[in-house]
């Protein structure tokens, strides 16, 4: 079993060449698995807000559109909101961190809720909302997974929310994940980000894609970790995160959100030269 630990930092765009000498190289395809929220946009006050920048944008559609990229975005928001997001065609989606995809030509996989998941769910967004919807904190309906965000109530009493929010969650059997000023409940089945990528991975490549293509997973969240815990050993992972001692595992830390552009950068220039 992998565990998690420090890595080593790459916090530049000449660290990723002299960390990973010829990872890539122009011939050999490469599967691009990114998170949003966090990794491709800096975090915003409200879900609503997060901004691509000019330079990301014009990255992502320049590898989007390489014949020997393939670029998947995984999330944990819903599918139709990361779509509009990132508005690139023709590209793979994963929402509800995977329980919802969509591949470039429409192909749907979704995770079927079993019924009773589906009503606790509903009783969770009921209790959650009609309990702790208030002094700035706010329920993100999903509709299979939600996220209770608690960034605009009084800091002394986020702490009260963080616990009454994940009490209720856990109460009904769902899973409770800490994610950035929210608390995400996720259904207890056995799919997540990770399962996601492989399945994106297997549909896109077959079965042999550990053999024949480069993966590169970056996230900066504990649901990414799911991803880059099963990608170890057939891919390369970055953790975007701003803590030196922060467990992972990922390959790599990247120093901050803006080391994503260099990212992009340095597979840009390696598949373009
Ligand atoms: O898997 P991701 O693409 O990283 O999505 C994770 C969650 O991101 C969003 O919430 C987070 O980002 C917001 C915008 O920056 C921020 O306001 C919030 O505090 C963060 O928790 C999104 O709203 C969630 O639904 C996603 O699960």
């Amino acid at each position: 079993m992998p565990e998690k630990r420090v890595v080593p930092v790459i916090g530049s765009l000449a660290d990723f060449e002299s960390k990973l000498p010829g990872y890539l190289n122009s011939n050999a395809p490469l599967a691009l698995l990114l998170d949003y929220d966090g990794t491709l946009v800096a975090l915003a006050n409200n879900p609503a807000n997060t901004l691509l920048t000019a330079n990301m944008r014009k990255l992502l559609h320049q590898l989007a559109g390489h014949p020997k990229v393939f670029l998947a975005l995984i999330s944990g928001r819903g599918l139709r909101d990361v779509q509009s997001c990132l508005g690139i065609q023709g590209i793979t989606y994963a929402g509800n961190h995977g329980l919802e995809i969509e591949s470039g030509d429409g192909t749907r996989h979704d995770y079927a809720l079993p019924a009773e998941l589906q009503t606790r769910y509903t009783t969770i967004v009921k209790e959650l909302t009609e309990k702790l919807e208030n002094n700035g904190a706010w329920v993100e309906d999903k509709k299979v997974s939600l996220t209770f965000h608690y960034r605009h109530v009084p800091a002394d009493s986020a702490e009260h929310y963080r616990q009454a929010a994940k009490a209720i969650i856990e109460s009904h059997g769902f899973r409770a994940n800490q994610a950035h000023m929210a608390v995400e409940a996720k259904p207890p089945v056995n799919w997540n980000k990770g399962e996601a990528a492989l399945l994106i991975l297997k549909n896109q490549f077959g079965d042999d894609w550990a053999k024949n293509i480069k993966v590169i997973f970056a996230g900066d969240d504990n649901t990414d970790e799911d991803a880059m815990r099963l990608l170890q050993g057939s891919g390369i992972s970055f953790r975007v995160s701003t803590d030196p001692n922060i467990q992972t595992y990922a390959d790599f830390r990247l120093a901050s959100q803006g080391v994503v552009e260099d990212l992009l950068t340095w597979i840009s220039i390696t598949y373009n030269q």
